[in-house]
């Protein structure tokens, strides 16, 4: 098992494939830990070094008292990259990852060559409704909120596979506090003016049946970066790489080529 231990935070990560691969570095979603990209990697060409991890108050991190803010989850893998000595690396980020990609994007470009924005926005959703959710979570849990956030993150036929019970207990299982953190940091983030003055390759992913993130919002986000693709994943929802794991590294493989990275 690898832990950063980066001062002020303990983060697991994994980082696999030869250490001279051109990497590629990715950011989970709320609620879920790295094995979010367990389906997609092994459809990755060979030759990756492939670097997640879980962001603070998430799998097997460290999970400090909530609040946490935008930029605490940016510096926290700012300096997991430098702990790795990692440059140059396409950031895949989904949901609040590809918020933390677009901060770090505007914070260290230097680390980055390409981004992929899957299933995010440069904002997600108001202040008032995360203020709402983090209420909801704080009375009830997150199992009492569970139904309708499966109900986002899954189209209907998957929610029928046994599947779909490991994600259930996944996110019921999440820490409260690390989900109300990045709950948080999620409502107080609005990237609309900085990610509007990005320039690199950017790729932009979205599920046809997102209902956290529509199809609409990932493309008005890729629209403020010129130059960026949008794709639309059919039969997904909020997290495409666990329903449709082949068709999301089809994405990811055309893209890395496009961009010269393999
Ligand atoms: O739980 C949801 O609604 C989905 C989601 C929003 C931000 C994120 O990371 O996940």
């Amino acid at each position: 098992m690898k832990i950063a231990d980066l001062g002020d935070i303990r983060l697991h990560y994994k980082d696999e494939g030869p250490k001279s691969g051109p990497v590629v570095v990715f950011a989970n979603s709320l609620g879920t830990d790295l094995r979010l990209w367990d389906s997609v990697l092994p459809h990755l060409p060979k030759g990756l070094r492939l670097i997640r991890y879980d962001k603070r108050g998430h799998g097997l991190s460290d999970c400090p008292a909530a609040p946490y803010s935008m930029g605490t989850l940016v510096r926290d893998v700012e300096s997991l990259l430098d702990y790795l000595a990692v440059k140059d690396c396409v950031f895949v980020g989904l949901s609040i990852g590809g918020m933390i990609a677009q901060g770090l994007a505007v914070k260290r470009l230097d680390l980055m060559r390409a981004m992929v924005l899957s299933n995010t926005g440069a904002k997600i959703g108001t202040r008032e409704m995360w203020q709402d959710r983090i209420e909801a979570v704080k009375a009830g849990g997150i199992e009492a909120l569970s139904d309708s956030i499966l109900e986002r993150w899954f189209a209907p036929a998957f929610r029928e596979t046994p599947e779909f019970t490991a994600w259930r207990n996944m996110l019921i299982r999440q820490p409260k506090e690390g989900y109300i953190g990045c709950s948080a940091a999620i409502a107080g983030t609005d990237f609309i003016t900085p990610t509007s003055g990005l320039r690199l390759p950017t790729l932009a992913i979205a599920g046809s049946e997102d209902g956290s993130t529509p199809p609409d919002l990932v493309a008005e986000t890729a629209a403020l970066i010129p130059g960026s693709r949008f794709e639309i994943i059919r039969r997904a929802g909020h997290l495409p790489c666990v329903e449709q794991p082949e068709a999301y590294a089809a994405l990811l493989t055309t893209f890395l080529s496009k961009i010269g990275h393999i």
